[in-house]
Protein backbone atom coordinates (compact mmCIF):
# COMPACT_ATOMS: atom_id res chain seq x y z
CA UNK A 1 0.00 0.00 0.00
CA UNK A 2 1.73 3.17 -1.57
CA UNK A 3 0.04 5.82 1.44
CA UNK A 4 2.26 4.59 3.65
CA UNK A 5 4.98 5.34 2.30
CA UNK A 6 7.39 8.34 3.77
CA UNK A 7 7.04 12.16 2.74
CA UNK A 8 9.87 14.60 2.95
CA UNK A 9 7.87 18.08 2.32
CA UNK A 10 9.98 21.46 1.25
CA UNK A 11 7.61 24.13 0.91
CA UNK A 12 8.49 27.99 0.59
CA UNK A 13 8.76 31.31 -1.64
CA UNK A 14 10.13 31.68 -5.31
CA UNK A 15 13.85 31.68 -5.57
CA UNK A 16 14.12 30.16 -1.97
CA UNK A 17 15.97 27.08 -3.23
CA UNK A 18 13.56 24.33 -3.11
CA UNK A 19 14.04 22.89 -6.42
CA UNK A 20 17.65 22.60 -5.58
CA UNK A 21 17.13 21.12 -2.51
CA UNK A 22 14.37 18.55 -3.38
CA UNK A 23 16.55 17.06 -6.57
CA UNK A 24 19.56 16.90 -4.12
CA UNK A 25 17.58 15.20 -1.26
CA UNK A 26 15.81 12.82 -3.90
CA UNK A 27 19.11 12.02 -5.18
CA UNK A 28 21.03 11.18 -1.86
CA UNK A 29 18.02 9.28 -0.89
CA UNK A 30 16.83 7.55 -4.17
CA UNK A 31 13.19 8.56 -3.40
CA UNK A 32 10.80 9.92 -5.80
CA UNK A 33 10.27 13.78 -6.66
CA UNK A 34 7.09 15.62 -7.07
CA UNK A 35 7.64 19.29 -8.01
CA UNK A 36 3.93 20.08 -7.60
CA UNK A 37 4.83 24.23 -8.72
CA UNK A 38 5.40 22.39 -12.01
CA UNK A 39 1.86 20.77 -12.69
CA UNK A 40 0.30 24.25 -11.61
CA UNK A 41 2.39 25.79 -14.56
CA UNK A 42 1.74 23.04 -16.73
CA UNK A 43 -2.10 24.23 -16.12
CA UNK A 44 -1.41 28.03 -16.72
CA UNK A 45 0.24 26.56 -19.92
CA UNK A 46 -2.35 24.43 -21.50
CA UNK A 47 -4.67 27.06 -20.65
CA UNK A 48 -2.75 29.85 -22.26
CA UNK A 49 -2.63 27.22 -25.32
CA UNK A 50 -6.43 26.65 -25.33
CA UNK A 51 -6.98 30.40 -24.78
CA UNK A 52 -9.42 29.91 -21.65
CA UNK A 53 -10.39 32.94 -19.44
CA UNK A 54 -7.91 32.66 -16.78
CA UNK A 55 -9.65 34.72 -14.80
CA UNK A 56 -12.84 31.99 -15.04
CA UNK A 57 -12.45 28.96 -12.24
CA UNK A 58 -15.58 27.71 -13.96
CA UNK A 59 -13.17 27.41 -17.49
CA UNK A 60 -10.36 26.09 -15.69
CA UNK A 61 -11.21 23.33 -13.28
CA UNK A 62 -12.22 20.91 -16.79
CA UNK A 63 -8.84 21.57 -17.59
CA UNK A 64 -7.23 20.68 -14.62
CA UNK A 65 -9.44 17.27 -14.16
CA UNK A 66 -8.11 16.33 -17.41
CA UNK A 67 -4.12 17.78 -17.65
CA UNK A 68 -2.40 15.42 -19.92
CA UNK A 69 0.98 15.84 -18.12
CA UNK A 70 3.46 13.59 -18.07
CA UNK A 71 7.41 13.83 -16.11
CA UNK A 72 9.67 11.85 -17.61
CA UNK A 73 13.11 11.84 -15.95
CA UNK A 74 16.37 11.58 -17.95
CA UNK A 75 19.79 11.12 -16.73
CA UNK A 76 18.51 13.46 -13.21
CA UNK A 77 16.89 15.63 -15.45
CA UNK A 78 13.06 15.74 -15.36
CA UNK A 79 11.49 16.62 -18.69
CA UNK A 80 7.83 18.06 -18.75
CA UNK A 81 5.30 16.61 -21.12
CA UNK A 82 1.84 18.43 -22.19
CA UNK A 83 0.09 16.74 -24.87
CA UNK A 84 2.98 15.11 -26.00
CA UNK A 85 4.74 18.02 -26.33
CA UNK A 86 8.12 19.00 -24.37
CA UNK A 87 7.07 21.96 -22.37
CA UNK A 88 9.95 22.12 -19.84
CA UNK A 89 11.83 25.24 -20.94
CA UNK A 90 8.36 27.03 -21.83
CA UNK A 91 6.96 26.85 -18.37
CA UNK A 92 9.64 28.56 -16.79
CA UNK A 93 9.24 32.02 -18.57
CA UNK A 94 7.80 34.96 -16.08
CA UNK A 95 4.32 34.81 -17.91
CA UNK A 96 3.53 31.37 -17.27
CA UNK A 97 5.02 32.28 -13.41
CA UNK A 98 3.07 34.58 -13.07
CA UNK A 99 -0.55 32.95 -14.53
CA UNK A 100 0.74 30.02 -12.43
CA UNK A 101 0.09 31.82 -9.20
CA UNK A 102 -3.19 33.27 -10.29
CA UNK A 103 -4.89 29.69 -11.82
CA UNK A 104 -3.77 28.41 -8.20
CA UNK A 105 -5.50 30.48 -5.97
CA UNK A 106 -8.72 28.84 -7.02
CA UNK A 107 -10.17 26.55 -4.69
CA UNK A 108 -11.54 24.30 -7.22
CA UNK A 109 -8.52 24.29 -9.42
CA UNK A 110 -6.45 23.16 -6.24
CA UNK A 111 -8.95 20.27 -5.47
CA UNK A 112 -9.01 19.05 -8.75
CA UNK A 113 -4.89 18.52 -8.98
CA UNK A 114 -4.94 17.02 -5.24
CA UNK A 115 -5.15 13.25 -5.97
CA UNK A 116 -3.15 13.72 -8.87
CA UNK A 117 -0.54 15.26 -6.78
CA UNK A 118 -0.96 12.53 -3.55
CA UNK A 119 -0.81 9.70 -6.19
CA UNK A 120 3.03 10.68 -6.52
CA UNK A 121 3.90 9.38 -2.71
CA UNK A 122 5.24 6.23 -3.41
CA UNK A 123 7.85 3.51 -1.61
CA UNK A 124 10.67 4.06 -0.93
CA UNK A 125 9.60 7.62 -0.11
CA UNK A 126 8.91 10.67 -1.52
CA UNK A 127 10.27 14.62 -1.48
CA UNK A 128 7.66 16.93 -2.11
CA UNK A 129 8.56 20.55 -3.45
CA UNK A 130 5.82 23.27 -3.25
CA UNK A 131 3.46 25.72 -1.53
CA UNK A 132 0.87 23.42 0.86
CA UNK A 133 2.70 20.30 0.75
CA UNK A 134 3.34 19.95 4.60
CA UNK A 135 0.06 21.70 4.97
CA UNK A 136 -2.77 20.18 2.76
CA UNK A 137 -1.13 17.68 0.42
CA UNK A 138 0.40 15.68 2.53
CA UNK A 139 -0.33 16.97 6.21
CA UNK A 140 0.81 13.38 7.35
CA UNK A 141 4.25 13.96 6.72
CA UNK A 142 6.88 12.63 9.24
CA UNK A 143 9.33 15.60 7.76
CA UNK A 144 8.66 18.94 6.98
CA UNK A 145 10.76 21.87 5.94
CA UNK A 146 9.73 25.24 5.02
CA UNK A 147 12.36 27.11 3.00
CA UNK A 148 12.82 30.60 3.34
CA UNK A 149 14.96 33.60 2.09
CA UNK A 150 14.94 37.38 1.89
CA UNK A 151 13.15 38.64 -1.38
CA UNK A 152 16.14 40.45 -2.75
CA UNK A 153 18.34 36.82 -1.80
CA UNK A 154 16.13 35.40 -4.28
CA UNK A 155 15.16 38.03 -6.91
CA UNK A 156 18.97 37.70 -7.07
CA UNK A 157 18.89 34.57 -7.41
CA UNK A 158 16.59 33.75 -9.78
CA UNK A 159 18.27 36.74 -12.22
CA UNK A 160 21.68 34.64 -11.98
CA UNK A 161 19.58 31.81 -12.93
CA UNK A 162 17.79 33.27 -15.92
CA UNK A 163 20.68 34.90 -16.82
CA UNK A 164 22.22 31.35 -17.19
CA UNK A 165 19.69 30.15 -19.40
CA UNK A 166 20.41 33.48 -21.69
CA UNK A 167 17.32 35.46 -20.85
CA UNK A 168 18.06 39.27 -20.15
CA UNK A 169 16.24 40.00 -16.81
CA UNK A 170 15.88 43.26 -14.91
CA UNK A 171 16.56 42.73 -11.38
CA UNK A 172 14.00 45.58 -9.98
CA UNK A 173 11.35 44.09 -12.40
CA UNK A 174 12.15 40.20 -11.07
CA UNK A 175 12.06 41.98 -7.32
CA UNK A 176 8.48 43.07 -8.46
CA UNK A 177 6.98 40.19 -9.68
CA UNK A 178 8.16 37.82 -6.59
CA UNK A 179 6.80 39.92 -4.00
CA UNK A 180 3.73 40.31 -6.38
CA UNK A 181 3.12 36.51 -6.37
CA UNK A 182 4.70 35.67 -2.92
CA UNK A 183 1.71 38.45 -1.86
CA UNK A 184 -0.84 36.50 -3.69
CA UNK A 185 0.19 32.85 -2.72
CA UNK A 186 0.64 34.26 1.09
CA UNK A 187 -2.75 35.71 1.32
CA UNK A 188 -4.97 33.59 -0.90
CA UNK A 189 -7.86 32.07 0.99
CA UNK A 190 -7.35 28.15 0.16
CA UNK A 191 -3.83 26.48 0.80
CA UNK A 192 -2.18 30.20 1.48
CA UNK A 193 2.12 29.62 1.75
CA UNK A 194 2.44 28.98 5.48
CA UNK A 195 4.93 27.20 7.34
CA UNK A 196 2.96 24.02 8.41
CA UNK A 197 3.10 24.56 12.61
CA UNK A 198 5.50 21.33 12.79
CA UNK A 199 7.90 22.05 10.01
CA UNK A 200 12.05 23.16 10.72
CA UNK A 201 11.90 26.99 9.18
CA UNK A 202 14.74 27.23 7.51
CA UNK A 203 16.22 30.55 6.53
CA UNK A 204 18.95 30.51 3.15
CA UNK A 205 19.58 34.10 3.02
CA UNK A 206 22.91 33.32 4.17
CA UNK A 207 23.01 29.74 3.70
CA UNK A 208 25.13 28.08 0.47
CA UNK A 209 23.69 25.34 -1.60
CA UNK A 210 25.97 22.55 -0.01
CA UNK A 211 25.25 24.22 3.63
CA UNK A 212 20.99 24.03 3.11
CA UNK A 213 21.26 20.32 1.91
CA UNK A 214 23.32 19.30 4.51
CA UNK A 215 21.05 21.11 6.95
CA UNK A 216 17.60 19.22 5.45
CA UNK A 217 18.92 15.89 5.28
CA UNK A 218 20.84 15.86 9.07
CA UNK A 219 17.27 16.44 9.63
CA UNK A 220 15.30 14.56 8.08
CA UNK A 221 17.92 11.35 8.85
CA UNK A 222 17.39 12.18 12.37
CA UNK A 223 13.25 12.79 12.34
CA UNK A 224 13.07 9.64 10.07
CA UNK A 225 14.80 7.33 12.20
CA UNK A 226 12.99 8.31 15.46
CA UNK A 227 9.72 7.94 13.71
N1 LIG B 1 21.44 28.64 -0.78
C1 LIG B 1 21.60 29.13 -2.02
N2 LIG B 1 22.52 30.08 -2.28
C2 LIG B 1 22.67 30.59 -3.51
N3 LIG B 1 21.96 30.23 -4.60
C3 LIG B 1 21.03 29.28 -4.40
C4 LIG B 1 20.78 28.69 -3.13
N4 LIG B 1 19.80 27.77 -3.28
C5 LIG B 1 19.43 27.80 -4.56
N5 LIG B 1 20.17 28.69 -5.26
C6 LIG B 1 20.05 29.02 -6.69
O1 LIG B 1 18.91 29.86 -6.79
C7 LIG B 1 18.18 29.58 -7.98
C8 LIG B 1 16.72 29.28 -7.62
O2 LIG B 1 16.69 28.05 -6.92
P1 LIG B 1 15.47 27.03 -7.08
O3 LIG B 1 15.90 25.76 -6.43
O4 LIG B 1 15.01 26.99 -8.49
O5 LIG B 1 14.35 27.76 -6.17
P2 LIG B 1 12.80 27.49 -6.00
O6 LIG B 1 12.54 26.08 -6.48
O7 LIG B 1 12.54 27.64 -4.53
O8 LIG B 1 12.09 28.52 -6.81
C9 LIG B 1 18.91 28.44 -8.67
O9 LIG B 1 19.72 28.96 -9.71
C10 LIG B 1 19.76 27.83 -7.56
O10 LIG B 1 20.96 27.27 -8.08
N1 LIG C 1 2.01 23.42 -4.20
C1 LIG C 1 1.98 24.52 -4.95
C2 LIG C 1 3.01 24.77 -5.90
C3 LIG C 1 2.94 25.90 -6.66
N2 LIG C 1 1.87 26.73 -6.54
C4 LIG C 1 1.71 27.90 -7.40
O1 LIG C 1 2.44 27.75 -8.60
C5 LIG C 1 3.35 28.84 -8.80
C6 LIG C 1 4.63 28.31 -9.41
O2 LIG C 1 5.24 27.43 -8.48
P1 LIG C 1 6.77 27.02 -8.56
O3 LIG C 1 7.07 26.24 -7.32
O4 LIG C 1 7.07 26.38 -9.87
O5 LIG C 1 7.47 28.44 -8.52
P2 LIG C 1 8.98 28.81 -8.19
O6 LIG C 1 9.17 28.62 -6.72
O7 LIG C 1 9.84 27.90 -9.01
O8 LIG C 1 9.09 30.24 -8.61
C7 LIG C 1 3.52 29.47 -7.41
O9 LIG C 1 3.76 30.86 -7.45
C8 LIG C 1 2.20 29.16 -6.71
O10 LIG C 1 1.24 30.17 -6.94
C9 LIG C 1 0.90 26.48 -5.59
O11 LIG C 1 -0.02 27.26 -5.45
N3 LIG C 1 0.97 25.38 -4.82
Amino acid sequence: MTATAPVITIDGPSGAGKGTLCKAMAEALQWHLLDSGAIYRVLALAALHHQVDIESEEALVPIAAHLDVRFISTDGEMAVILEGEDVTGEIRTQEVSNTASKVAAFPRVREALLRRQRAFRDAPGLIADGRDMGTVVFPDAPVKIFLDASSEERAHRRMLQLQEKGFSVNFERLLAEIKERDERDRNRAIAPLVPAQDALVLDSTSMSIEQVIDTALNYAREKLALS
